[in-house]
């Protein structure tokens, strides 16, 4: 039999009903690229929290416990990559760090993606009690992991205020035992512009983000599985994913916001005028135009 090597990803993250984060935000741009997933959704909400109205259920951990010992007892629990994002609880977050050793038994070489969704702009929506799971118990497990400026800082202890003092806090999660670790984006720019920094082996990149005046859900997360599909397209090479991953988001949030304005011209825009036009940019996501070039960085 001709062994299939079609990547297999396990996706453990959020579901919403009507929306883009989570597993909304990632499975479909990563089965478009060619990889396999197998998810599970550790919340099934209505829509994401944002919204007025949150409806919906959440995974207990003795149902994920269920789910994964369906996959071992029916032996489909080969995977290349594991990818994860908001986790509500502590203990969820410990089960994790569980499934994925037993996920490296099957496969020693599995590739761990892991975006430690904790918060934004210097305010966290998930319990306190998580971030010390993630810093000493999760993080050290991840090949890639995908923090933005602030819970980069919140893993460390450390802030950054300037390009020398994030490749500080690289370095320090680094030191943590992550190969790849990748700034998805920090305020280290100027007024238009936001910075991400991707760092792996020696080399560390920087690009340009061009703002959008917006604020996206779900961007995050499409982040980290663009990533992952991107490192593993490129064999690693971490200035083109982190163009290809750039590229992609750009065209997907100026697309998403020219038709949110389309329909309301000025004013906040609300949640469900601004979901990721994702389906509609299924060819963006294809193949993304780089238009942006990241810089070597030392
Ligand atoms: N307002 C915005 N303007 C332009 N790009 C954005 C905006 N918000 C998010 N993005 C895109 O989404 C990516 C992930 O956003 P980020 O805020 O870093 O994720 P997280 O959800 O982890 O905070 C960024 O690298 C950028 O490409
Ligand atoms: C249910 C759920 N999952 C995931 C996220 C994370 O979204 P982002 O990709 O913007 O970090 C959110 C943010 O509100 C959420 O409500
Ligand atoms: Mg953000
Ligand atoms: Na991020």
């Amino acid at each position: 039999m001709i062994a299939d090597s079609t990547p297999r990803v396990l996706s453990i993250q959020s579901h919403v009903v009507h929306g883009y984060v989570g597993n909304k935000s990632a499975v479909f741009p990563l089965q478009v690229l060619g990889f396999e997933v197998d998810y599970i959704n550790t919340v099934q909400f209505s829509t994401h929290t944002a919204y007025k109205h949150i409806k919906g259920n959440v995974l207990q951990n003795e149902e994920m416990e269920e789910l994964i010992h369906g996959l071992v007892l029916n032996q489909v629990d080969y995977f290349t990559h594991f990818l994860t994002g908001y986790s509500r609880s502590p203990d969820s977050l410990k089960q994790i760090a569980e499934i994925i050793k037993k996920l490296r038994q099957k496969n020693p070489n599995l590739i761990y993606v892991c975006d430690p969704v904790m918060g934004d702009n210097g305010k966290m929506y998930v319990p306190e009690d998580i971030l010390p799971v993630y810093r000493d118990t999760v993080v050290p497990l991840a090949d890639i992991i995908t923090p933005n400026q602030f819970e980069a800082e919140l893993i460390t202890g450390m802030k950054m205020n300037d390009l020398s003092g994030a490749l500080k806090v690289i370095r320090a999660l680094h030191e943590k035992g992550v190969k790849t670790v990748v700034l998805s984006s920090t305020d280290l720019g100027d007024d238009k512009n936001m910075i991400g920094i991707a760092s792996t082996k020696g080399s560390c990149y920087k690009i340009d983000i061009p703002k959008v005046d917006a604020t996206y859900t779900g961007t995050g997360d499409l982040f980290a599985a663009l990533f992952l599909a991107w490192s593993h397209k490129t064999n690693n090479d971490i200035k083109l994913t982190l163009e290809k991953t750039i590229a992609t988001l750009q065209s997907i949030v100026n697309d998403t916001y020219e038709k949110a304005r389309a329909k309301q011209s000025t004013g906040k825009i609300p949640p469900a005028l601004i979901e990721l036009r994702l389906v509609q940019n299924k060819s963006i996501i294809e193949d993304p135009k780089i238009t942006i070039h990241a810089v070597e960085i030392k």
